[in-house]
């Protein structure tokens, strides 16, 4: 049997079919579409994922140029990020060190020039992403641009927080309600003036001690809850500064599936942590063939 090369892959649980593509000949936007994209995700008839990374050269994604304008030279790569539902995202901070991860892995891209730190193509905009010295990957995600107050409403209770663009929305809800026994199984009711787009949900409790730190839990738009999600985790940061009186700090963010490391100041956001490979292979004709 043949069928085309796929890896998959998590960042902190947030986990990710890849589809290597390097001049955009393998899935195009006609083959890769929304019913495609829920089928790779699918976590019983498919690989399963929260989301699927296309590695492809930004030259060959049509509206790159349109989203990236005078940078698009600056960035080789972009990362084409589909949710689980096969919607577009702007952004995934999570996504963004597993596909660098990934291009490595795959002898796309040079360590040495990993290790420099290369700009990604994304429908944000341009991401500086590295390897970090002592592991993992270290990504300039951006200021974050708060935007409003807001409140979501998710299985009979009501959370009221701060909307965050980190590209992609946010609402991030500070509660004392520890976040750990909370359900999120539904679909969190958000105020659709404020998110027109739709809207990412942090739970995020502030937890004791000295230096910052959070619990989080987050419902994805275009998911439902995942095990971690990067730009939450840099909206998340943010606000528990600013809850503090603070516009700067490294916050850490314990999410299901492990820890990121936040460093906030007023110029921008630089998210850290891992990303792991969990394996390679085929699609074979047989699924492809639905
Ligand atoms: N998990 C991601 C965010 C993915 C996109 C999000 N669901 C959206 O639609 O904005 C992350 O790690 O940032």
């Amino acid at each position: 049997m043949s069928g085309e090369r796929v890896l998959q892959g998590h960042g902190t649980g947030n986990d990710f079919v890849l589809l290597p593509d390097p001049d955009g000949t393998v899935w195009p936007a006609d083959r890769l579409d929304d019913a495609l994209v829920r089928r790779l995700c699918d976590r019983r008839a498919g690989l399963g994922g929260d989301g699927v990374l296309r590695l492809v050269r930004s030259r060959h994604v049509p509206d790159a140029a349109g989203v990236l304008g005078a940078d698009l030279d600056a960035g080789e790569w972009f990362m084409d990020h589909r949710n689980a539902d096969g919607s577009y995202a702007e952004m995934c901070g999570n996504g963004i060190r597993l596909y660098l991860h990934a291009l490595l892995a795959e002898g796309l891209l040079d360590p040495a020039a990993a290790a420099a730190g290369v700009a990604v193509g994304t429908r944000g905009g341009l991401r500086r992403v590295g390897s970090a010295p002592g592991g993992g990957y270290r990504v300039d995600m951006g200021p974050a641009r708060p935007f409003g107050h807001g409140s979501a409403t998710i299985g009979g209770a009501r959370f009221t927080g701060t909307a965050v663009s980190m590209g992609n929305p946010h609402l991030v809800c500070l509660t004392d309600v520890p976040v750990s026994g909370l359900d999120l199984t539904g679909t969190p009711a958000v105020d659709a003036g404020l998110f027109p787009e739709g809207v990412n949900v942090e739970l995020v409790n502030v937890l004791p001690g000295g230096d910052p730190h959070a619990r989080m839990r987050v419902v994805e738009r275009g998911v439902g809850e995942t095990r971690s999600c990067g730009t939450g985790a840099c909206a998340a940061a943010h606000t528990v500064l600013a809850a503090a009186g603070r516009d700067a700090g490294t916050v850490t963010v314990d999410v299901p599936g492990g820890r990121l490391t936040v460093d906030v100041d007023p110029g921008g956001t630089v998210l850290g942590g891992p990303a792991v490979l969990v394996a390679e292979g085929t699609l074979t004709a047989e699924w492809l063939a639905g």
